[in-house]
Parts: C-alpha cells; sequence; structure tokens
C-alpha cells in the first residue's frame, strides 16, 4: 500500500463543453479521515470523486498525495480502491473471483492471494455465499462484494459513490454502520459521495457541502448542522422553514408572522437589509407566541409532521410529539438560539455577479 499524510486538492476544476461542472475545489485529505462529498444531484460530486480517481483529467488544477504530483497519473497507478452505485462486479464470475481480481492483476503470489480473499470475504460476511455468480446474491449481498473488492487491495484510499442507493431503507442503515466500522477497523482513509444528509453526517468526520460546482462549506458534521455556512446550505441540512423578511439589530422581520423576532445572525447583516431567517420543523415549539391553522399532518411514529399557515399567509413546518390535526389552531414560537439569520443575498461570490 501506497500510504499519504495529506492528500491535496489544489483549485482542482472540471469543464464540459465549455460548462464548470467543478470549480476550483480546495480540500486536504488527512490519513484515517472519512470525508463525504455531499450536495445535491449536478452539484459535482462525482465529477470530483473521478477527479480524484484518475478517471476524468482535470481542466485545471492539481492532486497531490505528500509532496507528489498525482493528477499526471493514470487511474491505476494511484492505487485507489472504487466502490459504484451500480456495483460494476463481473457478472460471470464468483464472488471469490470478483474479490481477488485487483490482486490477480497486481501478480501478488498464489498463498497471499487466496488469504487475502478469503480475509477480505470474512470481513463483509459473504464466507457461505463465496462460489456463487453476482446474479444469485441480493443488492445489499452485491454491494458487499464490491466492497470487499475494493478493500482487498489495501488501497490508500477508498472511493465510494453513492454505494447504497440501490439498496432499501433499512439494509441501507445496516450498511451504514458496516461501512464506517469497516473505515476504522481496517484503518482506511475514505471519499464518500452521497446527496443524503443523514448519511452525510452520521459517517463522516467532515463534509464538503457541493452547490454548483462550488464549495459551500468544509466542517465536522456538527459545524455543518448548527451552524450552515449559507442559506443553501441550511436548505440542504433540513432547515425547511426558510422565511424571507427584514434584518433589525438581531432581529427579523419574517413576512406574514406579524411579530418580530429574535434570532441568531450568522454574519453581520445590515440593519434593514433584506435577510433569511432559517429554522428546523423540530426546532420550532408550541405554545406561546404566533397563531397558525394545521393545514396537514403526517404522521411519522413517535412525530407530527405539520404545515402549518398563520393568519397572514406564512406557512411553517413543524415537527412535534404532539397529536396534531387539521384543522387545529396552536401557537408556536421560535428559540432564538435555533433560528439563524442570512443575510438574503448569501450567494457564492460568481453567482451573485
Ligand atoms: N460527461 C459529461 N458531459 C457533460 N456534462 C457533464 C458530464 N458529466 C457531468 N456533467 C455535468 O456536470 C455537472 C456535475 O455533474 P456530477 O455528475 O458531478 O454531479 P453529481 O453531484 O454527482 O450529481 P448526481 O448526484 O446526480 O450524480 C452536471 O451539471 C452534469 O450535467
Amino acid at each position: 500500500m501506497t500510504g499519504f499524510e495529506t492528500l491535496r486538492l489544489d483549485g482542482v476544476t472540471r469543464r464540459f463543453a465549455g460548462a464548470d461542472a467543478l470549480t476550483g475545489l480546495d480540500l486536504e485529505i488527512r490519513r484515517g479521515e472519512f470525508i463525504a462529498l455531499l450536495g445535491p444531484s449536478g452539484c459535482g460530486k462525482s465529477t470530483a470523486l473521478n477527479c480524484l480517481a484518475g478517471l476524468l483529467p482535470l481542466s485545471a488544477g492539481s492532486i497531490w498525495r505528500d509532496g507528489t504530483r498525482l493528477d499526471t497519473l493514470p487511474a491505476e497507478r494511484r492505487g485507489f480502491g472504487m466502490v459504484f452505485q451500480n456495483y460494476a462486479l463481473f457478472p460471470h464470475l464468483s464472488v471469490q473471483k470478483n474479490v481477488s481480481f485487483g490482486l490477480r492483476m497486481r501478480g501478488v503470489p498464489r498463498a497471499e492471494l487466496r488469504r487475502r480473499t478469503q480475509a477480505a470475504i470474512r470481513l463483509v460476511h459473504l464466507e457461505e455465499h463465496a462460489t456463487k455468480l453476482p446474479g444469485q446474491l441480493s443488492g445489499g449481498q452485491q454491494q458487499r462484494v464490491a466492497i470487499a473488492r475494493a478493500v482487498v487491495i489495501e488501497p490508500s484510499l477508498v472511493l465510494m459513490d453513492e454505494p447504497l442507493s440501490n439498496l432499501d431503507a433499512k439494509l441501507r442503515l445496516e450498511m451504514r454502520t458496516e461501512i464506517r466500522k469497516l473505515h476504522q477497523d481496517l484503518g482506511l482513509t475514505t471519499v464518500y459521495v452521497t446527496h443524503d444528509q443523514e448519511e452525510a453526517l452520521s459517517m463522516a468526520d467532515r463534509l464538503v457541502v457541493l452547490r454548483s460546482g462550488r464549495v459551500q462549506q468544509i466542517g465536522t458534521p456538527e459545524e455543518v448542522h448548527t451552524r450552515p455556512a449559507n442559506r443553501h446550505v441550511a436548505d440542504f441540512l433540513g432547515f425547511r422553514n426558510l422565511l424571507p423578511g427584514f434584518f433589525e439589530k438581531d432581529t427579523i422581520n419574517i413576512k406574514g408572522l406579524g411579530v418580530r423576532t429574535a434570532g441568531s445572525p450568522v454574519r453581520t447583516i445590515r440593519d434593514g437589509a433584506p435577510a433569511v431567517a432559517a429554522i428546523r420543523p423540530e426546532d420550532i415549539t408550541l405554545g406561546g407566541g404566533v397563531e397558525v391553522t394545521v393545514e396537514v399532518a403526517e404522521y411519522h411514529g413517535r412525530e407530527i409532521a405539520a404545515e402549518a399557515r398563520t393568519a397572514d399567509g406564512l406557512t411553517l413546518h413543524l415537527r412535534t410529539p404532539q397529536r396534531l390535526a387539521p384543522g387545529d389552531k396552536v401557537a408556536v414560537t421560535f428559540p432564538p438560539e435555533k433560528l439563524l439569520i442570512f443575510p438574503a443575498d448569501d450567494l457564492p461570490s460568481e453567482e451573485a455577479a
């Protein structure tokens, strides 16, 4: 294995027919880290991963493994393991042969090949299925084969592109934990692409949030979850209520709410400037403040997710253990520490231009 201390992406840019799919990505990945690339469809996640893997040449920028330039090396010389959404297994080869493929290509001696292949299969709990063909396995089992095949070569970096998106909800949760555990047990360094914020928050040490090919924020799950850098990150991370209004001295006058509301500005905002208040449905508390009428109530087990409207027509998304039903009138309050206030013109510089 070619180990490294840091892998550095320096202004990595990729254009397709003149349009930027990824613009100036700067990122330092430390050995042992689990990095999630997170963002909506088309934001450039796969492009970033493919640039890193060597499957796409860069339009500008460079990639460095410690002091060595990497982006000029072909994919097979980077020593990375890849796991894709569609598994990409060889259908005519058994599980064993799929897993040992990379070792055979590298000319690993027979005895070692057998030992490492068995160990990788054991790791993903597929011992009983070792001689089967991929077509005889379930989706989750096939994804496990793909993971075993990627880690058996003891790669310096494992790249995963939405590896769980073809699995059902229950299996997805199980595999999440398994992948995180494998990452820890094997001391891997992992870059994981997903559009699922929960997946990214629960698995990664650090998240890179992308939008329209540009980094919006890099931070730990807690940083990104509690302090999104702008309203787009907030929107993507579950702040379903994005309420326009006007800022004044740490408060915002939200249109259609009728009362001035205290909040936490994420940066300096000019008094009187247009602003956006962001709050998660589960952070709006019932009781106190402003009266709203429940219009839609969805059952979510322990909680009800509701859509409610103020007298002035402002729609709010709520989430509460209280058994709300359509037609109910309730009062709601916004805890100031949970209500973030963003400047309304809070767009990445290029887009605003
Ligand atoms: N081969 C290509 N030719 C032209 N445009 C491309 C190509 N690959 C990607 N793009 C464009 O680049 C942008 C980023 O695509 P990318 O696949 O990286 O996004 P993504 O975040 O991975 O999306 P998804 O989650 O839908 O896979 C998109 O606008 C896409 O249409």
